[in-house]
Order: C-alpha cells, then structure tokens, then sequence
C-alpha cells in the first residue's frame, strides 16, 4: 500500500476527475478546448502527516536513521555523560558544522542552545539534548509543506536539479504515488539533451499506464508546451515536466530553463503551480549553493532531497532553513517507490539526533 500521502478533500464523496485511457502520443497532441475548472470542494490536499504512513513507517525510520547515522553518531556522542560548559559547545559547534549545517545554522542553533540551557536552568547532558532537538525541529518545520492538487486542472509542475541529482526517478516515484491516490498524471519527456533519457522515460511511461509527451525534434520548451496542451485537452490532473540536468554555472542552459518556465506560462495562464528542484544530499553545502542558484533563477516552490541513504550528513537542511526557506516537499533514501516521503521535520530531528 502507498503511503505518501495523506489525501484530505474537502469533500470526502468527490470523485477525481476521470480522464480518458492513457496513450503513448508519438507526437505533440491537437490543441484542445481546456475542461471545466475543478470546483474548490475536490480540493486535495496531500500532507504529511506521519500518520498517514502506516506499515512502513517504521523500516522508513530505520532506514533515515542508517542514511543519517554518521551525522548522529558525531552527534549523540558529544552528550553521553558530557558537563554543561564551553568545551562541550565547542565540540558541538564542530559536529553541526561537519554535518554541513553550515556557519550560519551553526551559530543560530548555539547561542539559542545557551540562552535555553540559561533560562531553563537545564543542568544535564539529556536535557541539553532535548532542547537541541527541539531547537532544530522548530527550525526546519517551517521547510514542511504538501503539494495542493485540484486546484488547477491540470497542476503543472516542472522539476530542474543538476545531473544525476534523482529527476527522472523522483519523477517516476512521484506519479506511481499520484495514481494510487486517484490522480492522472502526464509527463513531458523535457530532458532532450540524452536522447536515452527520453526513451527511459517513455518505456516507463509504457509500462506504468502514463502518458509521456516526447518529440524528437529536441526542443525542451516545445515539448513543455505540448505536455501542458495535451493535460488540458485530456483533462489530466497533474502534468509533470522533466528537465535535462545542468549547473548553474552553465549560464546558456540556466537561461535555457527560464524559457522553458516562460513557454509553459503560455501554454497555461498560472503555469508552472510547482517549481521544483531534486538536489542530491550527497553534495553537502552545494546543495544550498544550488537552492540559491536555482531559486534566483526560477523562483522555486519547493524542494525534493534524494539520496539520503548514501553518504549524506543531513545538515545542509538546516543551512536551507536559515539561509534560503525554500520547503522541502519530499526526502528519498532509497530507488524503491516507497523510499520517497514527505518531509517530516520532528522525524528528521529524530532521525539525526537520535
Ligand atoms: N541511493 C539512492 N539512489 C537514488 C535516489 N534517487 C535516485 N537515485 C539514483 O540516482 C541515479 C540518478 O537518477 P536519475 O533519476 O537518472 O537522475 P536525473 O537527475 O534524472 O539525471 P540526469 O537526467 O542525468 O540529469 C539513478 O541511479 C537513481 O536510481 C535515492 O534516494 N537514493
């Protein structure tokens, strides 16, 4: 069973809209006249509510823990029998940095640290702990946040990250779990720079009952076009856009990409609803580097960290919190369809300081 989301109409009876059988389109599909608007009361909202995640929560848990145990590890360590005084928060100081919290998320967190150790007349290593966790959850909850769907029909999103950051899975991960909560999904096969992308996508597509709009001319912006096009005429819920891999010091592919924002905004007034951008947490504070990069040139709506599993330390989260709040809608530790969840600070927290 899935368990992304937490479904929650307004209205509990309101069927999704239907939509016609899935066809592979070889090309970009007839314009067609845009269906009747979604009344307000099929609104969805898909939060993440952690009790929305039944059976595998708790191998989910296990499994953030192993992803972030190196961060925990340096972490938990500093506390076990530990006095109150300055070597402690010097070592603390380092281990936030190690993490990749970075210099700004590190300074924030200690002196709110002492000042609530002060005020709380906190004399004992777990209770400094406690109010670390709880210093760091209050910090990353304003990062949780659901994707709204049925608001607009379709939802139009269009997802950017660097090479290799997890797009093109994420993107897979993200429409197996819409269509098990009732929703259409297309996707826009955008990445034309590796023709085998393209073709990996429309063989997923085949093989999950989800249309892909590709072309072979290799336009990404026309092919965006046409996917927001072929949503609307068939009524599709949610269109789902994926973009080649680039850096933002590519500055042509950057510009590249602000194109293709501007031509899905033709293809549909309010278009994209999400800007999102996969980053790899792996790459530490680039990642931030990256939010910063991608955010000044698309006005992101949100993020989705992958790879969290692997050699990740998990601070940078904190880093994106101070630094550039753009919120997290999703974290991967894993290439199983289950491995993407929503993300849930207080398990974050928990995750990483045990
Ligand atoms: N361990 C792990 N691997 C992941 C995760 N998410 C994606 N991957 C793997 O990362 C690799 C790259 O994923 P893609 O989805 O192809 O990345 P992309 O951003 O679309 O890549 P480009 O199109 O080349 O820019 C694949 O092998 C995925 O299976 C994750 O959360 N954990």
């Amino acid at each position: 069973m899935f368990s992304f989301f937490k479904k929650k109409p307004v209205t509990p009876d309101v069927p999704a809209p239907s939509v016609p059988a899935p066809a592979i389109p070889e090309s970009a599909p007839a314009i067609a006249p845009e269906p009747a608007s979604i009344p307000d009361s099929s609104l969805l909202d898909f939060d993440m509510e952690t009790a929305a995640r039944p059976e595998p929560k708790g191998s989910w848990m296990s499994r953030l823990k192993a992803g972030l145990s190196k961060t925990s590890a340096n972490l938990s360590v500093l506390f076990v029998g530990a006095r109150i005084d300055d070597d402690l928060y010097d070592e603390l100081e380092a281990a936030l940095l190690m993490s990749d919290a970075g210099m700004d998320a590190t300074t924030y967190l200690l002196d709110a640290l002492k000042r609530k150790v002060k005020e709380d007349k906190l004399l004992d290593a777990a209770a400094v702990k406690g109010a670390l966790k709880e210093l760091m959850t209050d910090l990353l909850r304003p990062l949780e946040k659901s994707f709204e769907l049925g608001r607009h029909q379709p939802t139009v999103m269009m997802i950017s990250g660097v090479n290799g950051a997890g797009k093109t899975t994420t993107i897979g991960k993200l429409a197996k779990h819409m269509q098990a909560h009732g929703q259409s999904v297309l996707l826009a096969a955008g990445d034309t720079f590796r023709a085998a992308a393209r073709e990996q996508l429309m063989v997923w597509g085949q093989r999950n009952n989800v249309t892909v709009v590709s072309q072979e001319s290799g336009d990404p912006a026309a092919v965006s076009f046409d996917a927001v096009q072929s949503g609307k005429a068939k009524g599709t819920n949610v269109v789902m856009i994926d973009t080649a891999g680039r850096l933002p010091t590519q500055l042509h592919l950057m510009e590249e990409l602000k194109k293709i924002k501007r031509v899905i905004g033709k293809g549909m007034d309010g278009a994209p609803h999400e800007t999102l951008l996969v980053i790899d947490g792996n790459t530490g504070q680039n990642a931030l580097a990256q939010v910063k990069a991608f955010d000044d040139a698309l006005a992101l709506t949100g993020l989705i960290i992958t790879k969290l599993d692997g050699t990740a330390k998990g601070g940078v989260i904190a880093a994106i919190a101070r630094v550039r709040p753009v919120p997290v809608y999703f974290i991967g530790i894993g290439e199983k369809i289950e491995d993407l969840q929503p993300f849930n600070a207080a398990e974050f927290v928990e995750a990483l300081l045990g």
